[in-house]
């Protein structure tokens, strides 16, 4: 069933419901009634299929769409091999796995004339993308609108703008994602970006395996977290341009061209549930503890993943949104900690908890990884701060800070690993922790030895 249209206001209508069979027609009578191909599509239009996972899976996660649109996808040249950029695939070989702690300060300025797509800088990832698993963290920078289109196919994009909005224009319609937003464009689904302003930065995940879906809910009920209602699709919107126009694909690492003599963004009505999709994290019903101690992150998670282990995912997107922190004789902030899982962290807006804010700390474009089994947590200033503070009732509201965490480590791209960006002395903040307990028995008078 697809959710009622509702005009924004920015002017976009949107569809309302994550995973709904969505449906919509850009011109009335475009979208066949009762089959999906019929003898002859209406309106003349090519009737298509889209699949995102395969034909046989199971039900609740089957995704595909139907697209009716004014030339079939097959109608193109072939595509060649253009430059890739800073655009980096898995498997990652060109470093190998760091247990350092490591973080970046945002992506430098780029050159006039970058365009998303140019714009966009891997610092690595993990798994292996002909094997359909894994993950990669890409950043972006851009200063130009495309006037190129991209499909990805291999994986969804997770689009998180942290400067500048994006206007989206996709094969299913148009979609704007502002900072503080999210965009989903999924696997194969063919793309153009405009800037909503004069440059734009933030952070992609490239998710080689399933598709993201919301996580189960336990005894958490029936709501809370991200509530599927806040998960808007576009409406049908389309172009129909005669003249050449650049296509390029990411296929199994590479980029590929090819011009076509039409935009294939031609889609004038579609239905079904492989849809691109914007979601304001602000929406985000944050869950905590109203006793004591601090919960695992996995209790802010947006958009699960799932790899073949169950519990255990491929990439769980988490966001640490505004909140009360109520919790009685408890340290509050992130605690310390040791993780199987690999954890890279970048900041929306404002600060994070555990780190220091400013030059030189977490910012917000920057980003932080601590692969798995790195010991990380709370800055020495943070720590020392929330271990005195008056446990009274506190908003933290001043940013928003987000996480890729994955269960395989993220090995760097060289670019990444040898970046000016990299900071030199993060491990520093974790200096000056010294010892409190000065007064302990020694293990041979406590009978240990
Ligand atoms: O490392 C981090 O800052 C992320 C994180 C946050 C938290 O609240 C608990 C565990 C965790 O890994
Ligand atoms: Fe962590």
């Amino acid at each position: 069933m697809s959710g009622d249209p509702r005009k924004t206001a920015e002017g976009l209508t949107y569809l309302s419901g994550f995973g709904n069979e969505h449906s919509s027609e850009a011109v009335p009578g475009a979208l066949p009634e009762g089959r999906n191909s019929p003898q002859r599509a209406p309106l003349g239009l090519y009737a298509e299929q889209l699949s995102g996972t395969a034909f046989t899976e199971p039900r609740a996660h089957n995704r595909r769409s139907w697209l009716y649109r004014v030339r079939p996808s097959a109608a193109h040249p072939a595509f060649t091999r253009t430059d890739n950029g800073a655009l980096g695939t898995a498997p990652f070989t060109e470093t190998v796995p760091d247990p350092n702690r490591l973080r970046w300060d945002p992506l430098p300025a780029p050159a006039e004339g970058t365009d998303f797509l140019a714009g966009l800088w891997t610092l690595g990832g993990n798994g292996d993308v002909t094997q359909r698993s894994g993950m990669a963290v890409h950043l972006y920078h851009a200063n130009a609108a495309m006037d190129r289109v991209f499909g990805d196919a291999d994986g969804e994009l997770l689009i998180v703008p942290e400067h500048g909005g994006l206007l989206l224009r996709t094969e299913f319609g148009l979609l704007r994602a502002e900072p503080g937003e999210v965009a989903l464009i999924p696997r194969g689904v063919r793309f153009r970006v405009d800037l909503l302003d004069d440059t734009a930065r933030g952070y992609v995940c490239e998710n080689y395996g399933a598709p993201f879906r919301l996580p189960d809910l336990g005894p958490i009920g029936a709501n809370g977290l991200a509530n599927p209602r806040d998960f808007r699709a576009p409406v049908a919107a389309y172009e129909d341009t005669e003249g050449e126009v650049e296509v390029v694909n990411k296929f199994c690492g590479n980029l590929w061209r090819a011009v076509y003599d039409h935009s294939p963004l031609d889609v004038v009505a579609w239905h079904g549930n492989h849809v691109p999709y914007v979601y304001d994290l602000r929406r985000f019903n944050v869950l905590g503890t109203i006793s004591y101690d601090h919960p695992d992150p996995s209790i802010f998670t947006v958009l699960t993943s799932p790899s073949d282990t169950p519990g255990l995912a491929g990439i769980d997107f988490v966001v640490f949104a505004p909140r009360w922190l109520v919790g009685e004789d408890t340290f509050r902030p992130p605690y310390f900690h040791r993780n199987v899982m690999s954890e890279y962290m970048g900041l929306i807006e404002g600060a994070y908890d555990a780190k220091t804010a400013g030059k030189g700390g977490f910012v917000p474009g920057g980003g932080s990884l601590h692969n798995m089994m790195s010991a990380h947590g709370p800055d020495r200033e943070t720590f020392d701060r929330a271990s005195a503070a008056e446990l009274v009732p506190q908003k933290v509201d001043d940013g928003l800070a987000f996480m890729f965490e994955t269960r395989w480590p993220v090995t760097l791209t060289g670019r990444a690993a040898r970046a000016d960006h990299l900071q030199p002395r993060y491990d520093d903040v974790w200096r000056g922790l010294e010892r409190h307990h000065r007064a302990l028995p020694s293990p041979e008078s406590a009978g240990l030895h």
